[in-house]
């Protein structure tokens, strides 16, 4: 087809999908009349009507409703294909077929089918346009419904087509794939994340589109689009899976708040329901009993970043590597032998000796503790049913689980860990005002899961965790128990926020079976400037830009603070949507948040809606984000010294789309620039 052709084939698409639109626009008004009348009817006659016709009629009010919601939902469907119906093209020809049976292929953001059942456009998430992303021009198959299509795409094309006009039509034998690419990174920022199809790699296709593994562990370097592969992969798998997996049974754990409200649009945008991300503080409140307190983990990373070599800062590192885990695991199993005090129990009158005791308690070893005098109890009545011949009563199960609790060595979770920390040394654990510390809070969990159990998010299915660096080992071991549905975990080790060592790749295939290890090394959101001016502070692998150039990353001196205050400002007056200035410290940020005169929007705990314009924040909290351009201040011998701190730097680096300036202190400059 030349683009005449394709012109005729977009208006032909268009004519349909407004046919659909007006069809579905009168249905739901009618709907509308519908309902509005049954109600007013249900008012009018509420007198007359017994309660099972209101039963009745309010069924039908509710099906109405529900069946007006999918309608209107799908028109905006429609109202989006129509202003931009399909972004590619490719035709297949099967094994066998002559060349004049080639099929194509139109590929959208949604799939559209006339009511004949004439197929428009197919939703990029269909088998057969696993192809468009997989292949080049040449051989290539598709598998569906278990059976393999071998063939060859013989043509493959990049469409452009907005507010329902064509812009262009590119041939994929003119190497198009990194022009399309660029001119989509090229893009300003934007206070929303967007969806990628047009444009998924073939490396991160691979990885939306596994549904084999259990768990997978994507490694991905700054801007390697892990958080945006991570959602279209729940996009496909809700296609796929439609008919057993909901939306609401998805569960994402996010750094905070403002990340969450920055990636809320993609699903939507994929025609998918939003799902509601929660954070690390969240899901705590929730696993721990009510009366259990504990600082936030926001407000302890906070502090542990301000002092880094102090003692809360040590003792989060002590239970931050996987060696802890297994320390707690050895404790715990040792303890198995010792729990339940080696004594015998004469219950009325029929004597439990300690090795019967012993061996029941070992017995039943898999089970939390409480669980296991449960079933002690009941082998206990079975032997006295078989032993106590005389009239009366035998004692109640609690009663005989009372009895047997008496006789623990340590009876709650908290005396047990309270034991496991003397193990550990002093001041290895602070519980002033009964309050725990958040690096206590996962070893505590993961004693209470061994003692009594954990609450299960059995309900979910699928579950997906982003920044996997800033969790610890031990957080884990207690998610692991907690969500035992498939799982996507996304990172990067080089964007440690902690200063200290925490999970690893050695640990994940420690803690998890059936686990799939996937690295990105491509970095799409950084210019190639920027990118390889961060590179020099990337403390593990490889990083890859593309061909996209930019400015060149500036670093700039200054010798006071009126200096540097003023530099900001000029760099501050810009044409890009967002500009950042990315702090280390809290303290900093103040001195900014006092001093500076442009007007600027501050992003941190309490930040719930990612804003444009100008934004003063810290590392913390621009993690994920991505930004036009970001100023680094006060980069002094002080604040970036040490391997950690150069972890801090590509942090913050590589939150640039397009232009980075870092300022420099004259008289004590950072040692890692
Ligand atoms: N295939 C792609 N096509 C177009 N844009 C892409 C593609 N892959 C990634 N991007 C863009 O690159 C940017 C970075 O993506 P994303 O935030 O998902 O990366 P990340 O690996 O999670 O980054 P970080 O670890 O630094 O937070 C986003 O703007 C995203 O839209």
């Amino acid at each position: 087809m030349t683009d005449t052709s394709e012109i005729a084939y977009l208006e032909k698409t268009l004519n349909q999908l407004t046919k659909v639109y007006k069809k579905l626009s009168s249905n739901i008004t009618d709907q509308d009349h519908q309902f509005k009348d049954l109600q007013k009817y249900m008012v009018e006659y509420k007198s007359e009507l017994d309660k099972f016709e209101v039963y009745d009629y309010q069924q039908t009010l509710s099906m109405i409703d529900k069946r007006g919601f999918a309608q209107v939902m799908e028109r905006e469907q429609v109202r989006k294909l129509i202003d931009s119906p399909y972004f590619g093209r490719f035709d297949f020809l099967y094994h066998g077929d002559l060349p004049s049976e080639a099929e194509t292929i139109y590929i959208g953001r949604f799939g559209f089918a006339d009511e004949e059942g004439t197929q428009y456009i197919y939703d990029w998430r269909a088998p057969i346009c696993n192809m468009y992303y997989e292949f080049e021009m040449g051989e290539a198959y598709y598998v569906a419904m278990d059976r393999q299509f071998d063939g060859e795409l013989i043509k493959k094309r990049q469409i452009k087509i907005e507010h329902s006009k064509l812009q262009y039509v590119l041939d994929s034998s003119l190497t198009i794939q990194d022009e399309v690419l660029q001119q989509t990174l090229n893009q300003h920022a934007n206070d929303k994340m967007k969806t990628i199809v047009t444009s998924i790699q073939r490396e991160q296709n691979k990885i939306v589109r596994n549904d084999s593994a259990y768990n997978v562990i994507i490694q991905g370097v700054a801007g390697s689009g892990k958080t945006a592969v991570a959602l279209h992969r729940i996009a496909y798998y809700l296609y796929k899976f439609r008919d057993t997996l909901r939306a609401e049974r998805i569960f994402i754990l996010s750094p905070n708040k403002v990340f969450g409200d920055y990636i809320s649009t993609v699903l939507p945008e994929l025609g998918e329901e939003p799902i509601r991300s929660f954070t690390l503080d969240e899901l705590t409140t929730n696993l721990l009993p009510a009366a259990v307190t504990f600082r936030s983990f926001e407000e302890e990373t906070k502090d542990i970043l301000s002092n880094p070599n102090g003692a809360l800062a040590s003792r989060a590192k002590m239970k931050g590597n996987y060696s802890f885990v297994q320390k707690l695991q050895s404790f715990l199993s040792n303890l198995d032998s010792s729990l339940l005090k080696n004594e015998s129990i004469s219950i009325v009158g029929v004597v439990l000796q300690a090795d019967y005791l012993q061996g029941r308690f070992l017995q039943y070893r898999k089970e939390p503790v409480v669980t296991r005098l449960e079933l002690m109890a009941e082998d206990i009545i079975q032997v006295l049913k078989s032993k106590w011949d005389r009239e009366g009563k035998l004692p109640s199960k609690n009663e005989i689980i009372k009895r047997l609790k008496k006789r623990l060595l340590f009876s709650s979770p908290l005396a047990i860990y309270r034991a496991f920390t003397e193990t550990l040394g002093e001041n290895s654990f602070e519980f002033s005002k009964k309050r725990f510390e958040f690096n206590d809070v996962y070893p505590y969990l993961f004693v209470q899961f061994y003692f009594k159990g954990v609450k299960q998010y059995e309900l979910v299915q699928h579950f997906v965790l982003d920044e996997m660096q800033d969790y610890t080992p031990i957080q884990y071991a207690v998610l692991s128990k907690v969500f035992t549905c498939k799982r996507t975990i996304i990172g990067d080790f080089s964007q440690a926020l902690l200063p200290y060592e925490t999970i690893s790749k050695e640990a994940f295939e420690a803690l998890f079976h059936n686990l799939e290890y996937v690295e990105l090394t491509t970095t799409y959101r950084s210019s190639y400037e920027i990118a390889m001016y961060a590179k020099k502070f990337m403390r593990h692998g490889e990083i890859h830009p593309i061909a996209r150039h930019g400015k060149e990353p500036e670093e700039w001196k200054y010798s006071t603070l009126e200096q540097m205050l003023k530099h900001i400002h000029e760099k501050a007056r810009n044409d890009f949507q967002t500009t950042a200035i990315i702090c280390k410290t809290e303290k900093d940020l103040q001195i900014l948040q006092d001093r500076l005169t442009l007007s600027f929007t501050v992003l941190d705990g309490q930040t719930e809606k990612f804003a444009s314009g100008l934004l003063l924040t810290t590392i913390q909290y621009a993690k994920g984000l991505e930004f036009d351009a970001v100023i680094v201040p006060f980069v002094n011998e002080t604040n970036y010294r040490t391997e950690f701190d150069r972890g801090l730097l590509y942090i913050a680096s590589t939150r640039a789309m397009h232009e980075l300036t870092v300022l420099v202190d004259k008289e004590a400059p950072s040692p890692l620039l």
